[in-house]
């Protein structure tokens, strides 16, 4: 791709919601103002502390263009994702007097663009939003789909709603600041796509682990681009979660339940790696996924340095919470795995021996 140009990849508008456009590329800001459109005469940016220069540019540019326009600064990562924070941008919002037709921009990683996407969802019972993804996993995954929310001690999301925004603007120049660590995390994300439904993605992290980890790789583009249509596919089928979208939480049932035992201090990709790590194994174990397709989990996982393994005393806490994951009916725990490359399926009441023995791999 060269440095000009842009991809634009349509996700559907399905459950009565409007189709609207992941727009990856370079100097991308000037299509804020027509999505943000005629309508709105006050945006607020919603941006994490590490892009507080970012967060008052754009507030600036925007009050250029004529908006009232505010910036709210919230905490970074997961921090971000409480109801105590979303109570402050909900006051902040009010005290801007901000009405139905005006705009959300919520600038920065996941973790902020789940609690922007939430505000937007929640204020007078949903105002338009704009995503602008500053990292890999938010730019592939988390920006896209509509699933918005928050946290609480309890559990990972528990609190949300399915809220699409109006755009996504996936700038690639918002990656060159991106701690080596962050990066990775999302190809945890990047390579979850590649074992359910893109293996081509798989190919290209292995043709070289090392490039991959950082954004001047040479797949870089290709490799987002690929992960986002994988996203899109589903999501414009199932919005709102009621069968296929499943899918796209392979790993994250245990994933989920080592960043609540972590108290939301772990990275989500790396929890989602381990968790990957432990589908596999599960998916193996019940029969379902062949040996070479279980342990190229392990290998490319690792070779770019996303964690395998986590501690196994906390088992029994691990499967109490995963009891209330969102994909659990009544007493049946259900999972992602695989039936082989690219065949996600759920898997339903796994025999707790099962269970136990693929931790078994993954506890150290
Ligand atoms: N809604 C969904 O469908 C969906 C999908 C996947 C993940 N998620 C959520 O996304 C969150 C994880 O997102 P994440 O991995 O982006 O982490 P994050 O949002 O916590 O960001 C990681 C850190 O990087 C900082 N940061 C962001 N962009 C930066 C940049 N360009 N330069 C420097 N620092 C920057 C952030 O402030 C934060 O400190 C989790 O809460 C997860 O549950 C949601
Ligand atoms: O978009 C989805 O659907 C996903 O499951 C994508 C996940 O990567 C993401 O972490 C999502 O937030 C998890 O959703 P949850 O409903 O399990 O909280
Ligand atoms: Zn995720």
């Amino acid at each position: 791709m060269s440095s000009e140009a842009v991809t634009r990849i349509r996700i559907g508008g399905t459950a009565g919601t409007d189709p609207y456009e992941v727009l990856v590329g370079r100097r991308l800001l000037g299509e804020l103002g027509g999505l943000i459109g005629e309508k709105a005469k006050r945006v607020a940016v919603v941006h994490p502390e590490a892009l507080a220069e970012t967060g008052d540019a754009l507030r600036a540019d925007l009050a250029d263009q004529g908006y009232e326009a505010i910036a709210i600064q919230v905490p970074n990562a997961e921090e971000a994702k409480t109801a105590e924070v979303a109570a402050y941008c909900w006051k902040a919002l009010g005290q801007s007097g901000f009405t139905r037709t005006d705009v959300i921009v919520g600038v920065g990683g996941g973790a902020t663009t789940d609690l922007a996407g939430f505000v937007a969802a929640t204020w007078l019972r949903g105002v338009r939003w704009i995503a602008v993804p500053t990292t890999v996993l938010a730019m592939v995954d988390a920006a896209v789909g509509g699933k918005t929310g928050i946290n609480t001690a309890e559990g990972k999301n528990l609190v949300g709603a399915f809220h699409p925004p109006a755009g996504v603007l996936c700038d690639l120049a918002a990656l060159d600041s991106l701690p080596v660590n962050d990066y990775v995390s999302g190809l945890a994300e990047v390579i979850k796509a590649g074992f359910i439904a893109d293996p081509v993605i798989l190919d290209l992290i292995e043709s070289d682990p090392q490039a991959a980890r950082t954004p001047s790789g040479p797949h870089t583009a290709e490799l987002i681009e690929r992960s986002i249509r994988v996203k899109a596919d589903v999501v414009s089928s199932d919005l709102k979660e009621s069968g296929p979208r499943e899918i796209l939480n392979y790993g994250h049932t245990l994933g989920h339940a080592i960043e609540k035992n972590e108290r939301y201090k772990w990275r989500h990709g790396a929890a989602v790696s381990v968790g990957m790590h432990f589908a596999a194994e599960l998916g193996r174990l019940a029969g379902r996924l062949d040996d070479a397709t279980a342990d190229r989990h392990r290998t490319v996982l690792a070779s770019v340095g996303l964690p395998l393994h986590y501690r196994y005393d906390q088992w029994p806490k691990l499967l109490e919470t995963m009891k209330v994951d969102k994909k659990s009916r009544g007493d049946l725990l259900r999972f992602i795995v695989l039936d082989g490359l690219a065949r996600p399926t759920v898997l339903e009441g796994p025999d707790p021996a099962v269970l136990l023995a693929a931790y078994g791999e993954v506890g150290e």
